[in-house]
């Protein structure tokens, strides 16, 4: 009985951590890309680890994860690279968002992460989605960092990741002359390997010729 028990335990412990074919861990196919996995940590727009995200591993479908890497190799050539805040997002990590959101009680991120939106906006001005590009495992959160002199600095994007606001929309006209080139910079180095991007935020980007268009997966980050 007892080796049948650890017999299905090892069973499901290994259905559990097994990344589809079609997917990929991300720092594994490109060595030199940053990952700061925000929703496997306290500090995102909730203020708590997300449900699914149980490893600080950035997925990828492998299609999409090669144009990825080749974002990458252009933005080597000028000591510049790319750094992942979010990637492929479980079903039920998006499912718990959609319940955050209906307790209004609960604000205590807002001042750092949506000062100027009210918490039942949030879905409705599009800044979260019920159905999110990420679980279809083509959709990924970046920003530019300099690779020159020691750690890799971020590029000052004009906010933050995740700063749900009007001043994020890659449009907004109300940043520095320098803001605005990085955001700019960033867009085309992604538009040019086949991504497009979303209105209201700078850091969003989903391979246009993505793989799984209607599939929402739910696999656990392990
Ligand atoms: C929540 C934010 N990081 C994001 O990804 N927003 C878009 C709209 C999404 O949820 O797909
Ligand atoms: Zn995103």
């Amino acid at each position: 009985m007892m080796i049948f028990s650890l017999f299905c335990f090892a069973v499901s412990a290994a259905e559990k951590s097994t990344i589809p074919p079609a997917f990929v861990d991300l720092e594994q196919v490109m060595p030199t890309l940053e990952v700061e996995l925000r929703y496997f940590s306290e500090d995102n727009f909730v203020g708590e680890r997300i449900p699914g995200y149980n490893k600080p591993k950035a997925i990828l479908s492998k299609k999409a994860a090669a144009a990825l890497a080749r974002v990458q190799d252009d933005l080597l050539e000028f000591g510049l690279g790319l750094k992942v805040y979010d990637a492929y997002r479980p079903q039920r990590a998006v499912d718990f968002f959609v319940r955050w959101a209906q307790d209004l009680k609960d604000t205590r991120m807002k001042q750092h992460y949506y000062p100027q939106v009210q918490k039942k906006d949030l879905f409705s001005h599009g800044y979260i989605a019920a159905k999110s590009g990420h679980s279809r495992g083509s959709t990924v959160d970046v920003t530019l960092v300099s690779l020159m002199g020691g750690k890799p600095s971020e590029l000052d994007m004009g906010t933050t990741w995740d700063y749900f606001s009007i001043k994020s929309w890659p449009a907004n006209l109300a940043l520095t002359a320098q803001q605005r080139a990085n955001r700019m910079l960033l867009q085309q180095v992604m538009l040019r390997q086949g991504f497009t991007f979303l209105e209201e935020e700078w850091w969003h980007f989903t391979l246009k010729d993505e793989p799984f268009s209607e599939q929402y997966f739910d696999f656990v980050i392990e």
